[in-house]
């Protein structure tokens, strides 16, 4: 079967997005680890499906799968792309777009020079919300925040706090995000058993008031070069913390995101690029990437 797609990023984060209203699309897990894998197939760290809504309100319905075929509630990076994306395909000329994601509905407008701004959503704090379990666990108050201690296996401990847009988020303050442990710490905070739906844990070094550098391991990809909700739930714990003011600059390996966040409305503006379009066989791609070796445990 022949898929058409686009290959894109949102500031280096980098998307397959097929048009699922055109194309009859039956995305599995398997078939996105396919799609994703950066040397059986396309590459990318998400794999995006634009589709009719089912929510009257909306005009496309997008769903979102990592690379390893988890399929998650929202992103923000591609959530800029997706309105590249039907606007460039011809999906539709509206403008903004509302868009309707597994937990809501989200307002997207791309100006003229081809930036998007999106209404991100509801932010949470509360570690249920996240789906932590703080069982016999210490925390402690900082401003508005809370601070989760949590011991890892490496015999550390890290200060987190809890934020879920939608997708559930622990950021933590690192003075270097040079120097952060990510690649060591950031899988054993995105797959401790204390986080039942995993979790995508945010490295935050904080500039000044108004600007941050920010790095993330992402559940299900692992560290990207941006992370559109993980760069909201870091200026969100931050100016929780009493650290920062709205709007704040997030640098992020793969270029600025700007957040904005008054308590009650959280918006995202950055870049979305279509580095090209193409065409998949996506039985062929699905099989040779099962004649790959499983990793070792
Ligand atoms: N890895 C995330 C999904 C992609 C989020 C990220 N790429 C963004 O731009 O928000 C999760 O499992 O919740």
């Amino acid at each position: 079967m022949i898929w058409n797609f686009s290959k894109m990023h949102g500031a280096g984060n980098d998307f397959v997005v097929l048009d699922g209203v055109r194309q009859s699309i039956d995305m599995t897990p398997q078939r996105a680890r396919a799609l994703a894998d950066r040397h059986f197939g396309i590459g990318a760290d998400q794999i995006l499906l634009v589709q009719a809504p089912h929510h009257p309100e909306a005009d496309f319905r997008y769903r979102i799968f990592n690379s390893d075929g988890s399929e998650v509630e929202h992103c923000g990076n591609g959530a800029r792309c997706f309105v590249q994306f039907v606007h460039e395909q011809g999906l539709s000329g509206r403008n903004p777009l509302r868009a309707e994601i597994a937990t809501g509905l989200l307002t997207l407008d791309q100006a003229a020079n081809g930036e998007v701004t999106v209404d991100m959503g509801q932010t949470r704090f509360e570690p249920a919300d996240v789906s932590f379990d703080t069982q016999g666990l210490a925390s402690r108050a900082c401003a508005a925040d809370t601070l989760w201690t949590l011991p890892l296996p490496n015999n550390t401990t890290v200060d987190l706090s809890l934020v879920a847009i939608s997708n559930p988020h622990a950021v933590q303050q690192v003075a270097d995000v040079d120097a952060a442990p990510v690649g060591e710490q950031g899988p054993l905070i995105e797959s401790h058993p204390r986080f039942a739906r995993r979790v995508n844990a945010g490295f935050m070094q904080i500039v000044d008031r108004r600007t941050i550098r920010l790095r993330v391991y992402e559940r299900g990809a692992g560290e990207t070069l941006a992370c559109g909700t993980g760069a909201c739930a870091a200026v969100v714990a931050g100016i929780r913390r009493g650290l920062l003011d709205s709007p704040v600059q997030v640098h992020t390996r793969g270029g600025p995101l700007t957040i904005s966040w008054n308590a009650t409305q959280l918006t995202m503006s950055g870049p979305a690029i279509t580095v090209f379009n193409g065409q998949v066989d996506i039985d062929a791609l699905t099989h040779s990437l099962n004649l790959k070796e499983p990793p070792k445990p």
